[in-house]
């Protein structure tokens, strides 16, 4: 096919390096918004530069999430940085397109759907008692990022296999593949009792497996990378937030002593009192917009494309970028205020401009487990403890959002019977 559309306006830069390092130092100072938006107010909303090496147009806008997020698979592929594959393997979703994709990723869902996550509730808040009970329990100071990184590292563990073990990777899962299909076989385990359990036990109506081993261990690892870094950036971002915002602080707290309230001391959380956090769930929403843990993804061109006029060649990667919607204006008015009413009517936003989770075939697969750990954390955390930041309130991108200095803040027990040894009451 000939195209008579241009190439996008704007400049490769220099061989091999192109704008990647300009680029990389805007995340990291925590400036690549102005940046993009430097760009576009000097190139237009749609424009090329390279980044690692590979020629990339850079497109923003809902319209461009929508293109992005919902084309077909033989035109757009997904296209991750080339240590990404080295280090996962190439059959983790984040390498394969369709059919293998669709495969791979339904298998992963039937674990991670709501129906069969229920189950996992009780399990997830007895992990982050007993994490706030050596972390925080009896400290003054607590730097919050690494905890969050410790705790989400241990629940998704506990996800994944069943038990909090760290992993040496691959070598490690592999051997777990072989362990649990053993206990399997010898009627020694249950199909739910982890993902790995779960995949092991997977067979079309042949009988054949419907993932092969290779494909469990790359895709258990892609979920534990994925999975701990992400939630515990929302965490953080959320007890920063709480410090800096003492009504809707007071709101959440509110909301969560009701639940705390309807509890005997010591009983687990359901799913069904995670449904009623309502109030907290779109102050979580509303973080996540405004510091979402990934900036943005790359995705290449399979053959000659046309967008908002321009051509985008075969073999180029495109660039999107989340907070590009989050910030817009026209979508969510006054973007740098934090207000979480902007969630109340979820069908008021606009599609394809909250991506935080992104959207389409590819959209994160463990939206409901991401908000089982977060709601847990907040509820036990907000209603054992009072804090406040102690140290600079500044953030970097690296690439995920980070606070500059961990995030140490002061913490209090607040004055609970819930949490008491009867002893203390
Ligand atoms: C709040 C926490 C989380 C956020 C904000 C988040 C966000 C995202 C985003 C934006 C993507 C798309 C990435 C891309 O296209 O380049 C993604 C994909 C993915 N996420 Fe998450 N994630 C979170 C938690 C998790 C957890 C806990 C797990 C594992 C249990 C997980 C597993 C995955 C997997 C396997 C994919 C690849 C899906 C595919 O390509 O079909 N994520 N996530």
């Amino acid at each position: 096919r000939r195209y008579s559309k241009r190439i996008p306006p704007g400049s490769l830069g220099i061989p091999l390096i192109g704008q990647s390092l300009g680029f990389l130092r805007a995340l990291h100072t925590n400036t690549a918004e102005k940046w993009l938006e430097d760009r576009i107010k000097k190139y237009g909303p749609v424009s090329k530069l390279s980044i690692l090496g590979k020629p990339t147009v850079f497109i923003h806008g809902q319209a461009a999430n929508k293109f992005v997020f919902h084309n077909n698979s033989s035109i757009l592929a997904n296209q991750q940085p080339e240590s990404f594959a080295k280090i996962l393997g190439d059959r983790n979703l984040l390498e394969v397109s369709a059919p293998d994709h669709k495969r791979i990723r339904e298998a992963l869902v039937s674990f991670l759907k709501p129906e069969s996550l229920k189950q996992y509730v009780g399990k997830a808040d007895e992990e982050i008692r007993k994490h706030i009970e050596i972390y925080w329990k009896g400290k003054q100071t607590v730097t919050v990022l690494p905890v969050m990184k410790i705790l989400t590292f241990d629940i998704i563990c506990s996800l994944l296999f069943a038990s909090g073990k760290a992993l040496r990777a691959q070598k490690l899962v592999k051997e777990l593949v072989h362990e649990k299909r053993a206990l399997l076989e010898k009627k020694g385990a249950s199909p739910r009792q982890d993902l790995i359990t779960s995949l092991v036990s997977m067979h079309d109506e042949d009988g054949k497996p419907v993932l092969i081993d290779k494909e469990i261990v790359q895709n258990v690892v892609l979920s534990l990378l994925g999975g701990y870094e992400t939630s515990a950036t929302v965490i953080t971002f959320i007890i920063r937030q709480l410090a800096n915002e003492p009504t809707v602080c007071a709101a959440v707290l509110q909301e969560q002593q009701e639940i705390a309230k309807s509890k005997a001391s010591g009983e687990s959380l359901t799913w069904e009192d995670l449904a009623k956090m309502k109030y907290t769930w779109r102050v979580v929403m509303e973080t996540m917009r405004m510091f979402p843990p990934i900036f943005g993804g790359f995705r290449k061109a399979l053959t000659d494309i046309e967008f908002d006029g321009y051509l985008i060649p075969k073999g180029w990667q495109i660039l999107w970028v989340a907070p590009m919607t989050h910030m817009d204006n026209r979508i969510f008015p006054e973007p740098s205020k934090f207000n979480q009413s902007r969630f109340e009517n979820q069908a008021s936003i606009p599609p394809y401009s909250f991506i935080a989770f992104r959207g389409g075939s590819r959209m994160c697969p463990a939206y409901d487990f991401g908000r089982i750990e977060i709601l847990i954390t907040i509820h036990y955390l907000l209603t054992q403890y009072k804090w406040k930041l102690c140290g600079d309130n500044s953030f970097i991108r690296d690439p995920m959002p980070e606070p500059s200095q961990g995030l140490p803040i002061k913490v209090w027990p607040r004055d609970s019977h819930r949490f008491l040894l009867p002893s203390e009451k």
